[in-house]
C-alpha cells in the first residue's frame, strides 16, 4: 500500500488510523506495555519532565555563539578550533553546528526562492491514498493541538500546505523527545534510538513506517528540509542517555543544537523566507539556530531543580566552579547571593540568544512570522518569572500564566505586520 506514488509503506505494517504504536518498533529490551500508545487521545502524562540545560557569559559581554552572520565567519571558525588535552586540534561545538547550518542554507537557496515563494510540489494522488494522507496530516495537527495549542492557533494563518508540514515536522520531534522523557524512557536503548534514525532514513527514502512518519515523508518531498537535523536531534537524544554533565559551554552548546536547535533549521524550509527579504539565509538560518538554543537554555534555567532530582546537572560545570558554586549546592536547591549572580549571568546569556533570534523572525513569510513570534514571546517570558520568583527554581516551576499566554497571541501577531525592513 502507498501514500502517494512515493511514498511506499514498510512491508508487514498494517496502516490504520489508530496504528500509532511505533515503540513496537523500537523493542529491544523488557516488553512495553501494549496498552502505551503515543498519543493516544488522552495525552499520557509526561512522568519524566523535561530534560535541562544551559551556560553564562558572566565574564564577558562578548557574543561567541550566536554570530554565525555573514560577516566575521573567518574569526568565529578560527576561534572555534580548539586544541584538546592531546594537543591536537578539535573541532567545536560550534564550528560543528555552522557546517550543518550552511548545507541547510544551500539546499533552500537552491529551492526555497522560486521567484520568491516556494514551489510546492502538487500531490501525485494513487486511489483511496490520499484521504488516507490527510488523515495523516489531520492526526498530526490534533497532536499538536494537544501538546502545544498556543502554538497550534499560531499555524493557523499559514498556508495549509505549509500548516501540515509544521504539524509533521512537531509530530516527529515530540515523538522523538517522548523516547527519552516520556512514561517508557526507561525502556529506550542506544539500540532503541539506532532504530528510530534507521526508521527515519526509510522515512526520507519514501518508506515510512506508520501513519504519522507518512505525513512526514509526505512532508520532505515538498520542502527543502535536510535529513541532518533530524538525526542530529536523535544524537541529542543518545546524548541525554551518556551523559549528565557538561564541562563547559561549547558541550552544552552542542546538546542544545541537537535538541532544540535542530528544530529551526527543519521548520525554516517550510515557514519560507519573505520574498523581500534581503537577509542572506545563512543568517535567518542563523536566527533559527539561535531560537532552538534559547528556548533550550530557557528550559534548563527552569528545570534546575526537576533536573537535580533525576542526578541530571545541565549547567556548565566550569561556570558553576567559577561562581562558587558545586553539584552539591544544586542538590540541596538553597537560593544564595552566589546562585543568584550565577542565574543573573545565565538569563542574560539567554536573552542573547532571543535577541539574535529576533532579527530573523521579520525576514521569514509573514504568515509565518506569527506562530514563531508567539513562541519567541511565550519562551523568552519564563526568564522573567524565573527572576519573579527570585531566582528559586529548584522548588518553584516558572510559567507563564494563561492570561499572559492569552496576550502573547495578539502581541505576536502586531509584531508579526513588521516585514524585513
Ligand atoms: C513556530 C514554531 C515554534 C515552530 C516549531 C515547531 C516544531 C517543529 C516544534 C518541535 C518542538 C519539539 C517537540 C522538540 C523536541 C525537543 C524538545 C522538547 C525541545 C524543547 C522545546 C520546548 O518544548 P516543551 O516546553 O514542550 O518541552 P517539554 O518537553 O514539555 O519540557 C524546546 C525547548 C525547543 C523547541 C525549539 C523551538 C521551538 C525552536 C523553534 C525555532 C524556529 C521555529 C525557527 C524560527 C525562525 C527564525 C528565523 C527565528
Ligand atoms: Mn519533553
Amino acid at each position: 500500500m502507498s501514500f502517494t506514488s512515493s511514498l511506499v509503506v514498510s512491508p508487514n505494517v498494517e496502516l490504520s488510523p489508530s496504528n500509532f504504536g511505533f515503540l513496537d518498533s523500537l523493542r529491544d529490551g523488557p516488553q512495553i506495555p501494549d496498552s502505551f500508545r503515543f498519543f493516544s487521545r488522552n495525552r499520557v502524562p509526561n512522568l519524566i519532565n523535561k530534560r535541562q540545560k544551559w551556560g553564562n557569559p558572566s565574564h564577558s559581554t562578548e557574543l561567541k555563539y550566536p554570530i554565525l552572520c555573514e560577516s566575521g565567519y573567518g574569526s568565529v571558525i578560527a576561534a572555534s578550533m580548539v586544541a584538546n588535552p592531546a594537543g591536537e586540534m578539535a573541532v567545536s561545538a560550534e564550528q560543528k553546528v555552522y557546517n550543518v547550518v550552511m548545507k541547510q542554507a544551500a539546499l533552500v537557496k537552491r529551492q526555497l526562492r522560486t521567484a520568491g515563494e516556494l514551489d510546492v510540489k502538487p500531490d501525485i494522488v494513487l486511489p483511496g491514498t490520499l484521504s488516507l494522507l490527510n488523515e495523516a496530516y489531520d492526526r498530526c495537527g490534533e497532536v499538536c493541538a494537544e501538546y502545544a495549542k498556543t502554538f497550534y492557533l499560531g499555524t493557523m494563518l499559514m498556508t495549509p500546505e505549509r500548516q501540515k508540514a509544521i504539524w509533521a515536522i512537531y509530530v516527529w520531534c515530540r515523538r522523538t523527545d517522548e523516547l527519552v522523557d516520556g512514561p517508557n524512557a526507561s525502556h529506550i536503548t542506544p539500540t532503541a534510538l539506532d532504530r528510530w534514525e534507521a526508521r527515519l532514513e526509510e522515512l526520507f527514502q519514501g518508506r515510512p513506517f506508520d501513519m504519522l512518519d507518512a505525513a512526514l515523508a509526505d512532508t520532505v518531498t515538498k520542502f527543502p528540509v535536510d535529513i541532518q537535523p533530524f538525526k542530529d536531534m536523535i544524537e541529542g537524544m543518545r546524548m541525554d542517555l551518556r551523559k549528565s554533565r557538561y564541562k563547559n559551554f561549547d558541550e552544552l552548546y552542542l546538546y542544545c543544537y541537537y535538541v532544540a536547535g535542530t528544530v529551526g533549521l527543519m521548520s525554516v524550509p517550510v515557514m519560507g523566507i519573505a520574498p523581500e527579504s534581503e537577509a542572506s539565509t545563512e543568517s535567518v538560518y542563523n536566527a533559527a539556530l539561535a531560537l532552538g538554543i534559547a528556548n533550550q537554555l530557557t528550559n534548563i534555567l527552569r528545570d534546575v531543580g526537576e533536573d537535580a532530582r533525576r542526578g541530571r546537572i545541565y549547567l556548565p560545570q566550569d561556570e558553576l566552579a567559577q561562581a562558587g558554586l558545586s553539584d552539591e549546592d544544586i542538590f540541596a536547591g538553597r537560593v544564595t547571593d552566589k546562585w543568584r549572580n550565577f542565574m543573573k549571568s545565565q538569563i542574560k546569556r539567554a536573552r542573547m540568544f532571543f535577541d539574535e533570534a529576533e532579527k530573523g523572525v521579520l525576514e521569514l513569510n509573514k504568515a509565518s512570522r506569527w506562530p514563531v513570534w508567539a513562541s519567541l514571546l511565550l519562551y523568552r517570558q519564563i526568564l522573567d518569572e524565573i527572576e519573579a520568583n527570585d531566582y528559586n527554581n529548584f522548588t518553584k516551576r516558572a510559567y507563564v500564566r494563561k492570561g499572559k499566554k492569552i496576550l502573547a497571541l495578539p502581541m505576536a501577531y502586531a509584531r508579526a505586520l513588521l516585514g524585513p525592513s
